[in-house]
C-alpha cells in the first residue's frame, strides 16, 4: 500500500491539472441494498502480514457475479465539505470489458485524468490509495471534494451527461445525504441508500487505517528528540508554569512522528467538520457519541471571513499562519503581570480569548493575521479542552483527531498535542490521521463490501483492560 505523491499533487505540490467540469459520475448500477448487521468479526490480519501481502502480485480474480457493477463510490454529504470516494479496479475482467459502456470508460478517465473539476470540485491526488482490496478487487482509491453548497450545481451537471441512466443508488452519508435525498432523486433520478455518519466515520477509519500503515501519526514535542530540547521543551509535571506553544519558533520544534495504531481500544474520536462530535471507540462495532460543540471548523471559518474578509479556508489559516494572537487574547501574564504559579498558569497561557479586542485602541491597530490566528487559537483550544475533559471522564488516553478543518492546518495539530500533553501531564495522547475529513465517504464505500469492514475491523485488536485504565497511571 502506498500513498501516491507527485508532481501535480494539490497539498504536496501546489500544482493542479487543468480544471474540467464537474463529472458526469457514475455507471447505471444496481447496488443492491443490504440489511444491516454487524459487520465485525475475525479473521485477524496483523499490519505486517497485511502489507505484506498488498505487495503480492494480484492472483486472477475470480468474477463475482453478485458484486455491484462499475462504478463504486461512497459519498459524505457534510455541513460544509462534499467528499466522495472513487473506487477505481486495477484490471476490468472479461464480463466487464464485454459491458463496458463508452460512458462509465469517460468517467473513469474524467475523474482520474483530472485533480480540479469545475471551479471548486477537487482530487486530493496526494492521499490516493493504491493496490486496496474491495470486494476481491484490487485498486486505487480517489479521493475528491466539492463545496457542500454546490450539490445543486453537481447534481445539475451530473443530470445534464446522463448520469440518471447510469446509477441509480448510491451509498452516502452525513447530513446531506438527509436534506438532499429528494434532489438527487428529482434531479438525476438515484436514490440514496442512507448510512449513519458516525457508523461510517468509525468504519473507515479502521479501514484507511489497517491499510495504509502510514497513516496514524502525531506530533512529537521538541522533549521526544534532545537535540532540539534546549531551545523549547512542552510539557513537564515539575515546572508547570512553562510557556504554550504559540509562537512560531516553539511550534516548528514539533516533529511528525508515524504512530501505530494497531491496538488502539479505547479510543476518543474527535470529528472536527463544521460542528465537533466526540465518540468514545470502545471496539468496532461498540462506541457512543459523549459530546460535541457547535464550536468547530464552521465557526473558525465563518467568524475567520467576517474578522478579516477573507473568503476561503486556505486563505484564512494562511492569515493565521502569519499572525500573532497575543496582540487579540488576554493572556495570564497581562492579568498576573507573569505567571499564576500556584496553579500552574504560565503567563504566556490565553486567560480571555480576545480580551484585548475590548480596547478601541488595541482594536485599532489589530492585523487581520492576528485576528485570523486568535480565531484559530481560540477555536482550537476551546476543542483541546473538551476533548481533555471527555478523555479524563472517560479514563482514555489516544485521541484520535480527524475531519477536513485539520487539512493544511498543522498549527492547530500542535497546539492539540501540546494542549493534550500539557493538560493531563503527559497522560494523553494527541493522534492524528493522513486522511483527515474522508472517513464517512469511505465507510460508505466499504458498505459494497462488508467482509472487507469485517477484516480491517479485526485487525484491531482489543488491549486487555489493565492498558485502560488511568489509576494505573
Ligand atoms: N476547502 C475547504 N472549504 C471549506 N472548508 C474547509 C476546506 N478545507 C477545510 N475546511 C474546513 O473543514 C471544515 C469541514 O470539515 P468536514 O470534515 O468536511 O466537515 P463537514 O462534513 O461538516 O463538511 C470546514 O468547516 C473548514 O473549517
Ligand atoms: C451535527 C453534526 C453531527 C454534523 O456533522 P458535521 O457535518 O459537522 O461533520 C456535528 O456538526 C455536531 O456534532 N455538532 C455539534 C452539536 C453539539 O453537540 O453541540
Amino acid at each position: 500500500m502506498r500513498l501516491h505523491r507527485c508532481e501535480g499533487c494539490l497539498a504536496a505540490c501546489g500544482r493542479r491539472a487543468p480544471a474540467a467540469p464537474l463529472p458526469s459520475l457514475i455507471t447505471r448500477t444496481k447496488l443492491l441494498k443490504r440489511t444491516r448487521r454487524s459487520p465485525y468479526s475475525p479473521p485477524k490480519i496483523s499490519k505486517e502480514n497485511n502489507a505484506a501481502k498488498m505487495a503480492e502480485p494480484a492472483p486472477p480474480t475470480p468474477p463475482d457475479n453478485n458484486a455491484p457493477p462499475m462504478p463504486w463510490f461512497g459519498m459524505d454529504i457534510g455541513g460544509t465539505l462534499t467528499k466522495l470516494v472513487y473506487f477505481e479496479p486495477r484490471e476490468t475482467n472479461r464480463r466487464e470489458l464485454d459491458k463496458e459502456t463508452e460512458v462509465l470508460k469517460n468517467i473513469r478517465r474524467y475523474l482520474t485524468r483530472n485533480s480540479a473539476y469545475g471551479n471548486t470540485g477537487r482530487r486530493d491526488v496526494h492521499l490516493q490509495m493504491d493496490n486496496v482490496q474491495i470486494r476481491g478487487r484490487r485498486g486505487t482509491l480517489h479521493f475528491i471534494r466539492f463545496p457542500t453548497s454546490e450539490v445543486g450545481a453537481f447534481l445539475q451537471l451530473a443530470r445534464s451527461k446522463g448520469m440518471a441512466d447510469l446509477v441509480n443508488t448510491i451509498y452516502a452519508t452525513g447530513g446531506g445525504a438527509y436534506k438532499f435525498e429528494e434532489d438527487f432523486i428529482k434531479e438525476v433520478n438515484m436514490s440514496l441508500s442512507k448510512l449513519d455518519e458516525l457508523d461510517a466515520l468509525i468504519a473507515g477509519v479502521l479501514f484507511v487505517d489497517a491499510m495504509n500503515p502510514q497513516e496514524c501519526y502525531y506530533w512529537a514535542p521538541p522533549d521526544e528528540h534532545p537535540a532540539d530540547s534546549v531551545s523549547y521543551r512542552t510539557e513537564s509535571v515539575s515546572d508547570r508554569t512553562e510557556a504554550p506553544p504559540y509562537s512560531e519558533a516553539a511550534l516548528s520544534l514539533y516533529v511528525r512522528k508515524p504512530f501505530d495504531f494497531s491496538s488502539p481500544y479505547p479510543f476518543l474520536l474527535v470529528n472536527i467538520g463544521s460542528g465537533v462530535s466526540v465518540l468514545v471507540v470502545n471496539a468496532p462495532d461498540d462506541y457512543y457519541r459523549v459530546s460535541g460543540t457547535s464550536l468547530g471548523g464552521g465557526t473558525f471559518l465563518g467568524l475567520c471571513c467576517l474578522l478579516t474578509g477573507c473568503s476561503s479556508f486556505e486563505e484564512a489559516i494562511s492569515l493565521a499562519a502569519s499572525g500573532d494572537n497575543t496582540t487579540v487574547d488576554k493572556l495570564v501574564r497581562d492579568i498576573y503581570g507573569g505567571d499564576y504559579a500556584r496553579f500552574g498558569l504560565p503567563g504566556d497561557l490565553v486567560a480571555s480569548s480576545f480580551g484585548q479586542m475590548s480596547s478601541a485602541d488595541r482594536r485599532a491597530s489589530v492585523s487581520r493575521s492576528d485576528l485570523a490566528r486568535a480565531t484559530l487559537v481560540t477555536i482550537t483550544n476551546n476543542i483541546g479542552s473538551i476533548a481533555r475533559l471527555c478523555a479524563s471522564n472517560e479514563n482514555i488516553e489516544r485521541v484520535v483527531f480527524c475531519g477536513n478543518f485539520l487539512r493544511v492546518n498543522p498549527l492547530s495539530m500542535k497546539l492539540l498535542s501540546y494542549a493534550m500533553s500539557y493538560w493531563s501531564r503527559g497522560a494523553l495522547k494527541a493522534l492524528f490521521l493522513e486522511h483527515e475529513g474522508y472517513f464517512g465517504a469511505v465507510g460508505c464505500l466499504l458498505h459494497l463490501d462488508l467482509k472487507q469492514k469485517q477484516q480491517s475491523a479485526s485487525r484491531h485488536t482489543t488491549p486487555p483492560t489493565t492498558e485502560r485504565t488511568q489509576a494505573d497511571r
